[in-house]
């Protein structure tokens, strides 16, 4: 029996082209199956439901996906398998023309992705947030011509659901780019992947003075370089964090380790969601 690889759904999501392309790439494809909820989706891969699921974490235009994020930190068994790098293009895509545009629907993402060009077109619409783009393209489908409802939408959710494309490529920035994690749960990760990335999430006191310099120095005095750190709160208490670095993987694995024990002594909690290759696509 294949494996199952969630994303969300429905299908058409910019998640779900991005799982197509990994899946095209992995030793043995796994089955597609859309989840409505991002939550749900990791929550399934926690509880065994799903084998693995391709989820984002960070937009180059608008950050952090706190939900990933916040899902990772708390998990006790999910670890990552893979990154991807995958370009987001973002479509208007409604059942009227452009001059009947009064409400439009998309994903929180997009609609930021998208700020400046909404406000230069439809700068009276009303703006609906939806679960995911797809969702938003069969809200819309649902509606007629004359509702002047249109969706923020990858170009399949709007074949998908019947809906014409009134403008294309709208996101602000060209080079629009969304970071995904493969995630599975520990112990079930493949064999023999290339290293490229390290992701280590810990809880440091944050009250005492030079908390966080004390940590990074660990990583600094060993030449490990850092590609990221973000901070979520902690859930705790007003002012306590979680930390999240992405570490370059080096070779010395020893320098790898011996930091993140440092780090480890110095931390609250300290949890290693495992070493990653990272897969571009242009
Ligand atoms: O709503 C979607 O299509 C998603 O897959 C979520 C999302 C939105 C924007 C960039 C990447 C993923």
């Amino acid at each position: 029996m294949p494996k199952t690889m969630g994303v969300l759904g429905p299908r058409g999501t910019h998640s779900e082209a991005a799982a197509s392309y990994l899946n095209g790439r992995l030793p043995e494809s796994c089955e597609l199956v859309t989840v409505p909820d991002l939550f749900d989706c990791l929550q399934e891969v926690e509880d065994g439901v799903l084998d693995t699921a391709l989820v984002p974490v960070e937009n180059s235009l608008e950050g952090a996906i706190h939900i990933t994020l916040d899902m990772l930190a708390r998990s006790k068994s999910l670890c990552v398998l893979r990154e991807l790098i995958w370009p987001v293009h973002n479509q208007l895509m409604a059942k009227c023309g452009a001059a009947e545009i009064r409400r439009i629907y998309s994903h929180p993402q997009p609609i930021s992705q998208c700020r400046a060009y909404i406000q230069s077109h439809y700068p009276r619409a009303e703006i609906i947030k939806t679960s995911s783009t797809a969702r938003a393209a069969e809200l819309v489908a649902a509606e007629p011509a004359s509702s002047g409802w249109a969706a923020i939408c990858t170009e399949r959710a709007g074949a998908l659901t019947g809906l014409r494309t009134v403008a294309a490529e709208i996101q602000d920035n060209m080079a629009n780019c969304t970071r995904f994690f493969q995630v599975s749960r520990r112990g079930s990760a493949e064999q023999a992947l290339p290293k490229e990335k390290v992701l280590i999430i810990c809880q440091i006191n944050g009250r005492k003075a030079g908390a966080l310099y004390e940590v990074l120095k660990e990583f600094a005095q060993r030449g490990i370089n850092l590609t990221r750190i973000e901070s979520r709160p902690a859930r705790t208490e007003l002012g306590d964090y979680i930390f999240f670095f992405d570490l370059e993987y080096t070779p010395d694995e020893r320098l790898l380790q011996e930091s993140i024990q440092a780090v480890a002594e110095k931390s609250i909690w300290l949890k290693n969601l495992g070493v990653f290759p990272v897969l571009t696509v242009s």
